[in-house]
């Protein structure tokens, strides 16, 4: 039976260590500030953005929420990007995607000042990431390889297998097992035989957004499962892109969903705002 990475104690841990940072930066008279804008109503948006003000609340980081209709215009929050680019109390900002069709995502985030970049998402971040010298790192896969390095798992060598080639998890990701030394092979739904290059890896990244879709048979025995998925089926219920009890037999090492990569996430985008904050000191 694995073990379970508990993603929760990890985001604590790491969240205690961040909440002392803040307090000796705001001796030092500067209190971290983040901004996080919503643009339109969805749901599960307003849930993970309720989310980031109590884990800032909570850090002692300032938080600036700015809730938009859905009907705002780009040029609208193209101003708003602008006017946070160039406020002193505001050193991280994040633009809550996906946004509404009448905004040019990219426009967005290339508005962003990579220096405020907390997501990670600006060109000039993921550029610096890729040359092996990061400045802010997106938060998901940041949480995923301090996960990793918590677990005592060192990649150098290793078979990275990551399932998903989004510019948010799997590209990203990719790139931090490279700069670990990890051989690296980056899988989507165009892969021939994903099940025979999923069973190669000694660490399986699973970010493709659909539900279970990893089965237990895929996992080589002994290998490292992260299950970056977060999947509502149903009502209420919360499950991985991995079949988390048939892989459970085979894995050394899973996290769960919910509890496992998602704490993480709000946990490096308070790291993030923190560093950013200590840059301007
Ligand atoms: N610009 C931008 N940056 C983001 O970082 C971003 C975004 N847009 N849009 C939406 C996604 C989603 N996201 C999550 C954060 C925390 C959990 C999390 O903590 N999940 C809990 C469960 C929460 C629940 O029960 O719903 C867990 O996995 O244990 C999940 C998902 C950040 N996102």
């Amino acid at each position: 039976m694995a073990k379970v990475i508990d993603g929760k104690a990890i985001a604590a841990k790491i969240r205690t260590e961040i909440s002392a940072g803040v307090q000796e930066l705001k001796q030092k008279g500067i209190t971290p500030g983040l901004a996080v804008v919503l643009v339109g109503e969805d749901p599960a948006s307003r849930v993970y953005v309720s989310m980031k003000e109590k884990a800032c609340h909570e850090a002692g980081i300032f938080s600036d929420e700015y809730k938009l209709s859905a009907d705002t215009s780009e040029a609208d929050l193209l101003a708003l990007v602008d006017k946070l680019n160039n406020d002193p109390k505001i050193h991280g900002i994040l633009v809550q995607l996906p946004l509404p069709p009448q905004i040019d995502t990219e426009k967005v985030l290339e508005a962003i000042s990579p220096l405020k970049d907390a997501d990670g998402f600006h060109p000039y971040n993921v550029g610096r990431l890729s040359v092996g010298k990061p400045l802010f790192q997106p938060c998901t896969p940041y949480g995923v390889m301090i996960m990793l390095q918590e677990e005592g798992v060192d990649l150098n060598g290793k078979e990275v297998v990551v399932i998903g080639r989004s510019n948010i998890v799997g590209k990203p990701v990719a790139m931090m097992c490279l700069a670990q030394n990890a051989t690296v092979t980056v899988c989507h739904s165009r892969t021939r035989d994903l099940a025979d290059v999923v069973r190669r890896a000694d660490v399986v990244i699973a970010a493709v957004g659909r539900p279970e879709m990893v089965k237990g048979d895929w996992i080589k025995e002994g290998a490292v499962v992260i299950d970056v998925g977060v999947n509502r089926v149903g009502e209420k219920k919360l499950v991985g892109d991995v079949d988390y009890a048939a892989a459970s037999e085979r894995a050394s090492a899973i996290t769960p969903v919910p509890g496992g990569v998602g704490p993480m996430t709000i946990t490096m985008l308070l790291y993030n705002t923190l560093e950013s904050a200590r840059r301007t000191a």
